[in-house]
């Protein structure tokens, strides 16, 4: 009863003549199909369905719409089954009505008459009409849910059979991936065991060779796994996650879905004997491609080779020696640095000693040198005067030098023009066209020469200052012009300085001043200056010679000539360009302006921004100003600059130079101050220790000490005053200076003095507030001064009176003893006469016998005829007796004198 025909197919019945002579068969439209019926516990069941087609007549139809069914015979129907009776809305059972079910099961019965429906609704009274309009469309709702159940149902059924089609495949695809996958691990296992042998040197050889062969069967074992997955995984509508959750719990999966992976757990896979690290996350892509694991595997094996090569080369590094050069101090950081290792390294290393640093903290050479031989390099101590090694004097190549303008210091006596020579010879340049105009005083300054070029004049004048700052190790001195009056001659001083410019080996100009005076005798300065070896051009020698007048302006571009010749001559060279060097000329502390030195560059070119140290002070250059005034950006080698922007003020002398960094700078400036405190400790420690020590102790255990804290308006002037107060130092007084400095008298200053009971001395300077009440609180003296005589004569007054108070003798008169007379309650009286001067009472006198002197004392009384008497000329006779002496006789003399006491000045 089948049709495999298509429900709209019609097959015509025969002797249907109007029907174009087709076979006329009654057919059911009839659908067939098997409905898969899932139950509980994943449980199904396949049935097989028909369907038969059914006509459905509305209440609306008219009775054409039934010409077809009717016109099949009423024979060739089937018996159909007995109609259900239906009920009416009234429940009662209806009488003709088939039951809708019938119409969908069997065809209705057929109609006798030609209008059979007719017949049947007019027999039918309206209430069955009614009745069976509702049963009608009772049925054609219950037919429609019945059709779309049956889609439904198919559709589910296809959809059912794709999935199964695709887990099947998927299940498939996961057991061939899980053999590969096992087969890799097999074999990557078999490789890490062999790779072990191979780095513990067990048969290398051999394993590499196995390793190699391995490798390639597992590699073409696991491509058609990669190929064969690659599709159901597209087309799979699982989301990654479902496919890890299936991956982790494969016994979870119910008995009713196709069981992707064997009921057994897979084997976990093993770790390789080399203790291999995890070889990543499981994730859907290292799942399912086990190509793309094994390729990663081998990117990472390759990876840890390289790193333990790597890790090879980092030892083989570390074991470089290095020779670190250890000072008595150092930094963990610096230290470090030279040694090339990292800091961290020798912060732990100290750590494990029991000792917490950290990176700036500074160690001891000691120290420091366990450190570097524990991370295996070698040391090289240093003593702490290194860190200035490499600060001067490093050698400049001869063509990297080019011509500098000469350095002059004008030296000479007393009054015999030096200031005079100089300011004449600014002003003079000055008026001659300087652009710029007005100088100030800086210390140096520079001049134009006639013949072009410049020349840089120390405006320092005195030989006291030129070799105090050759004693600190500074040349800056080309050319020094001497200074000799005319009318005064050759002095003292001129062969002081004379000599001083010898020792430096520094040529002179001579300069003889004050020609414009009448008494004037430059021919008797040059012979003069011949008894010190100086001989004059005119008179047949090498020295330069110019007579002039500061006064007159005469000469003075002559003398210009002069020092430019004599420059030329001496061929001054210098590199502009490298790292500054110079001396400090002069230096102050400005109210305004801080510490400013005055600097006279040696070498290189000093900029602003450089980092500089001069003595025991360090600064980053903030200006530049020139003798003019003008602000600069740098200055070349022979420039006279104020330099602004040291921490401090540093010493007239101190020499300058650029470092790379203030670490350097600091560890520079750090040495020099602990040098500086140790002299100032050495100079006033007591002595004490050795023999020698003690010896030299006694020798100066008399000596009085007058000390004296000084401070001034400029180094150069606290220089001069310490110079000039440590001349008047004798055998049994001296001035110590505790302290000296640029800058006003501060709280620190009186708190110094009041410890080492010293003065203290203020030369154009002033004390502060709290200073002053210090010094009030304290008891302390502060001497103010602007000349500095004044200052001296003060001083030397003072150290006068620590000198110990000398007797002085005064001669009276001699007498001679003619009789001694003893005299009762008296005792021995002499019988005398005077022979010159006088003889006084209650003075000083000496018994002399034989020109010896046999006795000294006080005369006890004077008697001239019985009367006591004071005085006692010459040619007169007197009786005198003494103080606790008796042992008088004829013809001793007796000397008279007066002693004085008297407090002995310096
Ligand atoms: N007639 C005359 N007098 C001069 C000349 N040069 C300097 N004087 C005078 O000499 C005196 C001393 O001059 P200074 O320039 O102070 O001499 P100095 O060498 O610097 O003296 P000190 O600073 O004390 O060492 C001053 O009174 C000047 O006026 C000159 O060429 N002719």
């Amino acid at each position: 009863m089948t049709d495999t025909k298509n429900p709209g197919e019609k097959t015509m019945g025969a002797g249907q003549g109007g029907q174009g002579g087709k076979t006329l068969t009654l057919k059911r439209p009839v659908e067939q199909g098997v409905v898969r019926q899932s139950f509980s516990h994943g449980r199904s069941k396949s049935v097989v369905v028909e369907k038969v087609k059914r006509r459905v007549v509305g209440p609306g139809d008219k009775p054409e719409a039934h010409a077809a069914p009717s016109s099949a015979p009423a024979s060739a129907q089937p018996a159909a089954p007995a109609p259900r009776p239906a009920s009416g809305p009234s429940g009662r059972p209806l009488r003709t009505q088939p039951s809708p079910h019938a119409n969908l099961s069997s065809p209705r019965p057929a109609p006798q008459g030609p209008r059979p429906g007719g017949v049947v609704l007019r027999s039918l009274t309206e209430e069955e009409a009614r009745a069976r309009t509702a049963a009608l469309q009772d049925a054609r709702i219950r037919e429609a849910e019945e059709r779309k159940r049956a889609e439904e149902e198919a559709r589910r059924r296809a959809e059912r059979e794709a999935r199964e089609k695709v887990e099947r495949e998927a299940a498939e695809a996961r057991k061939r991936e899980e053999d590969a996958r096992r087969a890799f691990d097999e074999e990557a296992k078999r490789k890490s065991e062999q790779e072990a042998r191979k780095r513990f040197g067990e048969d290398a050889a051999a394993a590499a060779a196995s390793s190699g062969a391995a490798a390639r069967p597992a590699n073409a074992g696991a491509a058609p796994a990669a190929t064969t997955v690659g599709a159901p995984r597209v087309a799979t509508p699982r989301g990654p996650m479902d496919a890890e959750e299936e991956e982790r719990r494969p016994a979870r999966r119910g008995p009713g879905g196709a069981p992707a992976r064997p009921a057994t757990p897979p084997q976990k896979p093993t770790r390789p004997a080399g203790g291999e690290k995890n070889r990543g996350r499981l994730t859907l892509v290292t799942a399912q491609s086990g190509e793309e694991e094994r390729q990663r595997s081998v990117a990472s094996f390759r990876r840890r080779t390289q790193r333990m090569s790597g890790h090879r080369q980092v030892e083989a590094k570390e074991k470089i020696s290095r020779e670190v050069v250890v000072p008595e101090t150092i930094s963990i950081q610096e230290l470090a640095n030279r040694m090339a290792e990292r800091a961290v390294d020798v912060i732990r290393l100290l750590m494990k000693q029991g000792q917490m640093v950290k990176i700036t903290d500074v160690i001891d050479a000691d120290t420091a040198q366990l450190i570097a031989e524990e991370l295996g390099h070698t040391v090289r101590r240093v003593a702490e005067s290194d860190v200035e090694e490499g600060l001067f004097d490093t050698p400049d190549a001869p063509e990297e030098m080019e011509p500098r303008p000469p350095v002059v210091t004008i030296m000479g006596h007393v009054d015999h023009g030096k200031t005079s020579l100089l300011d004449a010879l600014r002003s003079a340049n000055v008026v001659s066209g300087e652009a710029g105009g007005i100088t100030q005083h800086i210390g140096a300054y520079q001049v134009t020469s006639p013949l072009g070029g410049k020349i840089t004049f120390i405006d320092t004048p005195g030989h006291a200052a030129f070799t105090a700052m050759r004693a600190r190790g500074a040349k800056v001195t080309d050319i020094v012009v001497l200074v000799v009056a005319a009318d005064d001659g050759v002095m003292p001083q001129t062969i002081e300085a004379i000599n001083h410019a010898r020792a430096a080996k520094v040529p002179l100009i001579v300069a003889i001043n004050k020609i414009d005076k009448p008494d004037a005798k430059p021919e008797r300065v040059r012979s003069e200056l011949l008894q010190y070896e100086v001989q004059v051009e005119s008179m047949g020698g090498e020295t330069l010679e110019v007579e002039v007048s500061a006064k007159a302006h005469t000469n003075l571009d002559k003398l210009l000539e002069l020092i430019s010749l004599q420059a030329e001559l001496l061929d001054l060279k210098a590199n502009p360009d490298r790292a500054a060097e110079g001396t400090v000329i002069e230096a102050k502390l400005d109210r305004g302006r801080g510490p400013v030195a005055t600097v006279l560059v040696e070498r290189g070119t000093l900029h602003v921004g450089d980092i500089v140290v001069a003595g025991a002070e360090m600064g980053r250059v903030r200006a530049l100003i020139s003798d003019k005034g003008s602000q600069l950006g740098s200055a070349e080698p022979s420039m006279p600059v104020e330099v602004l922007g040291f921490n401090g003020t540093p010493e007239a002398g101190d020499r300058l130079a650029v470092v790379d960094n203030e670490a350097r700078a600091r560890e520079i400036t750090d040495y020099r101050k602990n040098q500086k405190r140790e002299k100032a400790a050495a100079r006033s420690a007591t002595v004490r220790g050795s023999l020698e020590q003690m010896m030299s102790q006694a020798k100066t255990a008399g000596r009085k000490e007058f000390p004296l804290i000084i401070k001034g308006d400029v180094s150069g002037s606290v220089e001069a005053i310490i110079a000039s107060l440590e001349k008047l130092g004798t055998d049994e007084v001296q001035a110590r200076i505790i302290h000296s400095g640029a800058g006003g008298v501060n709280e620190s200053d009186v708190t110094l003095a009041e410890t080492a009971g010293a003065a203290i001395i203020a030369f154009n300077v002033r004390a502060n507030k709290e200073a002053r009440e210090a010094a009030e609180r304290a008891g302390i003296e502060i001497r103010y001064y602007n000349i500095i005589y004044d200052l001296v004569d003060d001083v030397k007054a003072a150290m006068g009176g620590l000198l110990a108070p000398v007797n002085r003798e005064t001669m009276l008169g001699n007498a001679q003893i003619k009789e001694i007379f003893n005299v009762s309650k008296v005792g021995k009286v002499a019988g005398c006469i005077v022979t010159d001067g006088t003889v006084e009472r209650g003075q000083h006198v000496r018994l002399i016998r034989d020109n010896v002197v046999i006795h000294e004392g006080k005369l006890a009384t004077l008697n001239r005829f019985k009367d006591a008497v004071n005085v006692v000329q010459a040619g007169q006779e007197c009786g005198m007796s003494f103080e606790n002496y008796q042992d008088m006789r004829a013809g001793d003399v007796i000397e008279c004198y007066r002693v004085e006491v008297v407090q002995r000045t310096l």
